[in-house]
């Protein structure tokens, strides 16, 4: 406990010395600024906070009058007053009773408030990266964000509502303690803060380590984070090549190096520790003497002794947790910075004249781009290229891999969007919209890899349209060419999956996700190597029912295979940056080729 009091003082000179020195490089404004943020959250429980720092002055208060009626009590027991005996030792048991019931009091309260403000930015947080550009959320790594959503909130959540506070009642503690101290003797209030300019000045010194020392702590935990969840994301493929070995040395050198890292700090704060507490005996030695002094002179009594000896204790531990204040509100500050990130990354655009295209829907849409141009930051992966896709067709994207066909329908999806041209939806009556996060309901999108999560084959194809019935989900399983597995499972609709659909095979998966997307029954379905795993007449036949589901819906598939090709209106080759529409008799080329 002792120990643990020190080491926090430690933190907290340095932190104190941190605080200083980013005033004095004008970074306090920042400081602030990710203090105000965090004030946004906590402001709406001020009521709350306020009775936070009554209770805590009436739980400290309350300290202090038992520690003088201690004092009163001993000189009555030894001799030195006589009168009122029970009155002090009902103050003096009354009030430290007081005190403690006032100390759960506020425990309780500000739990209560840590946990509501952590729910507040975890929401906010959260709506905010599902609502994040495409593009700028794709340069935070997952566990990365995870690491943030999770540690970081805790960290502000935790600190928003008790330092202020803390910091209030630490603040009015030491004062009234110091002012009994010199109530009854100038110099012994100086001598109990003996240590405190050594604090101060030792508090810059420190404030280097312990920096550099978070930052690294911070920075492996996301790193650590994104390692494991990428191991278990990918553990198939890592047992397939026989890398459990490496992964599994490779998780001990994360850890050594923590490790390394954190017995070093350990070193660096065992060894200030060691000077501080030395000069913290140096201080209690001379408090002890000066006491001894004024008893053997006769200038105090026995009661006075005990006062001076265990507020004096005391002063120097307020003086600590002030300090300590300054680490808690520089974490927080610099989690809020990390938190803050996420919050302000670039929201996706929201059109709302899109909503104008909902009741022309019957009708299908065409998906255009015209001039497109579009670049992730490098090279222009698609350059000055048109596109169309109309109502009733089924329309192919072909190509080399790597040469944009995921990019196109990104683009479609607005997902990103391009540097020059347009990328836009166009109704029947030739109303237009660009593609934006509204028109994104209009589309059903089946992407490349495995996207069945945990659930009963129902909850993962409900997941689009909660209140489809049994009949809805059979008929859309049977237009995937799904139902033919699914009824022969023993429970059927209702049979359970894996994560990422574990007990099927890739290409039952593809069936259920596309099976998902008909039962969205968007006007344009996206198709994304979608049925890269069926066998060609399966394909076929899915692509066919598809197209008889609503004949106005616009179909635009990509694909490697150029067997569906005959079945597709129009087909674009991307390549070498431009999209290129083939002819009839290059795209039998291509097929007869294959
Ligand atoms: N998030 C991204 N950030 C930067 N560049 C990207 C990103 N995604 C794709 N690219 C680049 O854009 C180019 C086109 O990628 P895209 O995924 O569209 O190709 P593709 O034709 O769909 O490939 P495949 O047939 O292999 O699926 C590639 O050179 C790729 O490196």
């Amino acid at each position: 406990m002792k120990h643990r009091h020190k080491k926090r003082t430690v933190l907290g000179s340095a932190a104190l010395g941190a605080l200083l020195e980013r005033i004095q490089t004008g970074t306090f404004g920042e400081l602030l600024e990710d203090w105000r943020w965090i004030f946004h959250y906590t402001k709406r429980y001020k009521w709350a906070v306020l009775l936070y720092v009554i209770l805590g002055v009436l739980s400290s208060s309350l300290g202090l009058v038992s520690a003088v009626a201690s004092k009163y009590t001993i000189d009555i027991i030894t001799g030195y007053q006589t009168s009122r005996l029970a009155l002090m030792l009902v103050l003096m048991i009354g009030s430290a009773l007081f005190s403690l019931a006032l100390r759960s009091i506020i425990s309780r309260v500000s739990t209560k408030i840590s946990l509501v403000v952590n729910n507040d930015i975890q929401a906010a947080v959260f709506e905010t990266v599902l609502d994040a550009d495409w593009l700028s959320l794709s340069r935070y790594a997952n566990g990365d964000v995870l690491n943030r959503f999770n540690s970081d909130v805790s960290t502000v959540a935790s600190n928003a509502v008790s330092w202020l506070p803390n910091l209030l009642i630490a603040f009015y503690t030491f004062l009234a303690t110091f002012c009994v101290i010199l109530h009854y003797d100038v110099t012994m209030g100086f001598l109990a803060l003996a240590s405190a300019p050594v604090l101060l000045l030792s508090s810059r010194f420190l404030l280097r380590r312990m920096r550099t020392h978070n930052e690294a702590v911070k920075e492996m935990n996301s790193t650590l984070m994104t390692f494991e969840s990428e191991t278990f994301y990918n553990l198939d493929t890592i047992k397939s090549f026989g890398l459990m070995k490496r992964y599994g040395i490779r998780l001990r050198r994360w850890q050594n190096k923590f490790k390394r890292l954190s017995l070093e700090y350990n070193l660096f704060t065992i060894q200030t520790e060691a000077l501080l507490s030395l000069l913290g005996l140096g201080v209690q030695m001379a408090v002890f003497g000066y006491c001894l002094y004024l008893l053997w002179s006769g200038q105090i009594v026995y009661g006075t002794m005990t006062l001076f000896i265990s507020q004096s204790a005391s002063l120097s531990a307020t003086f600590s947790s002030l300090v300590e204040v300054v680490p808690s509100f520089l974490s927080s500050a610099v989690s809020a910075r990390r938190i803050r990130e996420l919050t302000q990354l670039e929201p996706e655009p929201h059109i709302s004249a899109s909503s104008q295209l909902d009741p022309l829907a019957v009708d299908g849409f065409q998906v255009c781009m015209s001039g497109l141009t579009f670049s992730y930051g490098q090279g222009p992966v698609i350059r000055q290229s048109d596109f169309i896709a109309r109502p009733g067709e089924i329309v192919a994207l072909v190509g080399p891999s790597g040469e944009g066909k995921t990019t196109m329908i990104r683009l479609m999806l607005g997902l990103v969007r391009p540097q020059q041209g347009r990328v836009y939806l166009k109704a029947h009556q030739g109303f237009e919209v660009e593609m934006n996060a509204e028109t994104r309901h209009l589309f059903s999108y089946v992407p490349q890899g495995n996207t069945l999560l945990s659930g009963t084959v129902a909850e993962n194809l409900r997941m689009v349209r909660e209140d489809a019935t049994d009949e809805e989900l059979e008929e859309v399983l049977k237009l995937s060419c799904a139902w033919e597995f699914v009824s022969l499972m023993p429970e059927g609709l209702y049979s359970r999956l894996g994560e990422r659909g574990r007990g099927l095979s890739e290409g039952q998966a593809q069936r259920l996700a596309i099976a998902r997307a008909l039962l969205k029954d968007a006007p344009v379905l996206l198709l994304d190597e979608a049925t890269s795993a069926l066998d060609v007449t399966t394909e076929r036949q899915v692509l066919r029912n598809i197209i008889r589901q609503r004949p106005n819906k616009t179909c635009i598939v990509t694909t490697h295979r150029p067997s569906v090709l005959n079945l597709c209106q129009r087909v674009y080759r991307v390549m070498d940056g431009q999209v290129t529409q083939l002819s009839e008799a290059q795209s039998s080329q291509m097929v007869m080729d294959f």
